[in-house]
């Protein structure tokens, strides 16, 4: 079984894909990490985000892999060999990822790479179009929620945990800015699969989120 998560950010996607993945065994893929990984190397090359022949031809380039620890947590990401993981997480690659998302010829090279790594079934791939684009086909499709304010209080509260400077109007800016960039773009739009369980997270746990989605999923 193939099991798609969509939603904007800070909806719990990574925490209860990870959860679910670990549970039922199956392997996990953060597509959000591989548009991270080609950000970075943007950022590196000094590529502008309006160079979209360039960018396309960057993501065709690259090799991104995912190495995933089935122990419900580690997810390590390698970008040409080296190891990422932290590097695609800064600030400064997550204001420029949903810039580079809206090129078309990027997508079209992550959305092949994707499918090439699904092609296996049993894994649980989250990210913006899975259920949408990426694997339209997919046995089960989620859509996950929550309020800009939860997502961007969740996002506040994992950044100052970590001993960073942030501030929640910071974190709620970002996070608007993010889905409204994410929800415009032309091709591969931010929205629900029609057929996908929608599922707000605001007010419940991680494990309410995932011991209702196990549900379904057993459930057909
Ligand atoms: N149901 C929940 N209740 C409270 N906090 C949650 C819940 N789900 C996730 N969180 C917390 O919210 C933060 C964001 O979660 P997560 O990274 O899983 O979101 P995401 O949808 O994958 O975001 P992004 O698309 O930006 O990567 C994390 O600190 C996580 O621990
Ligand atoms: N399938 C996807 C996944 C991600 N994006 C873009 O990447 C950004 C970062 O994603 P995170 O899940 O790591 O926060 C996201 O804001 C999107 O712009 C995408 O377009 N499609």
């Amino acid at each position: 079984m193939r099991i798609a998560i969509d939603g904007p950010a800070g909806a719990g996607k990574s925490t209860v894909a990870k959860k679910l993945a670990g549970l039922l065994g199956y392997d996990y893929i953060d597509t959000g990490a591989m548009y991270r990984a080609v950000a970075l190397a943007a950022l590196s090359a000094g590529i502008p985000g309006d160079d979209e022949e360039a960018l396309t031809r960057l993501a065709e380039s690259l090799t991104i892999e995912q190495v995933w620890r089935q122990d419900g947590t580690t997810l390590k990401v390698f970008l040409n060999g080296r190891d990422v993981t932290r590097e695609i997480r800064t600030p400064e690659v997550s204001r420029f990822v949903s810039v580079i998302a809206q090129v078309p010829g990027v997508r079209q090279q992550l959305t092949a790479k994707q499918r090439a790594m699904a092609a296996s079934g049993r894994v649980v791939m989250e990210g913006r179009d899975i259920g949408t684009v990426v694997l339209p086909d997919a046995e089960k499709k989620f859509f996950l929620t929550a309020s800009v304010e939860e997502r961007a209080r969740r996002r506040f509260l994992e950044i100052t945990g970590q001993g960073y400077d942030a501030t929640l109007e910071e974190q709620i800016r970002e996070i608007a800015a993010r889905d409204a960039r994410d929800e415009s773009r032309a091709v591969a739009p931010l929205m629900p699969a029609p057929d996908a369980v929608v599922i707000d997270t605001t007010g419940k746990s991680p494990d309410q989120v995932v011991a209702e989605m196990a549900a379904l999923v057993r459930g057909g």
